[in-house]
């Protein structure tokens, strides 16, 4: 048995995913089969014998539904909640609201998944205010205006994620929490990148699928027991994380 338990959950379908857009920081709601996604997941953590303590989210609707969702499936709506705009997606900066297709025409495939998956290329910057930019968003208002993004590489969101993982997180799952993260897709691959030692372009291969639980057991000093995590759901997870991956085409 390793002493710590860490399961990371990407919200189920957005309306944008279904849309096939750009979503970053845009606060869309999920649709019927991302809350679909959600309700599946509690099964499988019950099944594992997961419980989680905590939930920790994101500051953005789908990731605290799909928490609320799942949890509420395993008789967990009760449990301690944090939430943190360090577990955010991505700010896809002048990306957010384009379809993911005519971006792919437009730009060429080169470019596309230089903006999309490479490691340290952020999108060009949004302006602030711009229809889809959250920069005078109210719930960020305590952040100072330096820190408010208007786009990131994964390299950005590694470097916010990290000191709510060391603060936030790790102090729980050293308390002996089982800890559910729920997140997005890109904030999650910094995550894992971080966990699995990934280097930066490993990471460019790393599709996370909606709505799939990715449990990780953890040792004495907070790296994986085995490398990858494993989803609850392999199978499933794996055909997902595929059409992830091929978004656009
Ligand atoms: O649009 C986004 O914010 C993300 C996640 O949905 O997309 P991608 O997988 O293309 O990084």
């Amino acid at each position: 048995m390793s002493p710590y338990s860490l399961i990371l959950l990407r919200h189920g379908e957005s309306q944008w995913n279904q849309k096939n857009l750009f979503t970053g920081w845009v606060d869309v709601d999920l649709t019927e089969k991302g809350e679909a996604e959600a309700r599946a997941a509690a099964p499988l953590l019950a099944e594992a014998g997961l419980l989680p303590d905590v939930v920790h989210t994101s500051l953005l609707r789908r990731a605290i539904r799909t928490a609320q969702i799942t949890l509420d499936g395993i008789d967990r709506h009760w449990i301690p909640v944090r939430r943190s705009w360090r577990l955010n997606e991505r700010h896809y900066g002048a990306l957010q609201g384009k379809d993911k297709k005519a971006t792919l025409e437009e730009y060429g495939e080169e470019q596309f998944m230089q903006w999309r998956r490479s490691y340290d290329v952020p999108p060009p910057p949004l302006p602030k205010d711009a229809e889809y930019s959250q920069f005078y968003d109210v719930r960020y208002a305590d952040l100072p205006p330096e820190v408010r993004p208007r786009t990131e590489a994964l390299a950005n969101v590694l470097h916010r994620a990290l000191p709510y993982w060391y603060d936030a997180i790790v102090p729980d799952l050293r308390l002996g929490r089982t800890v559910l993260v729920a997140a997005h897709g890109n904030s999650l691959r910094a995550l894992v990148k971080h966990l699995d030692g990934m280097s930066e372009e490993a990471v460019v291969g790393l599709n996370i699928p909606t709505g799939m639980p990715l449990l990780y057991e953890l040792d004495e000093n907070m790296r994986p027991i085995t490398t990858g995590g494993r989803y609850l759901d392999p199978e499933a997870a794996r055909a997902a994380a595929e059409a992830v991956a091929n978004q656009g085409r």
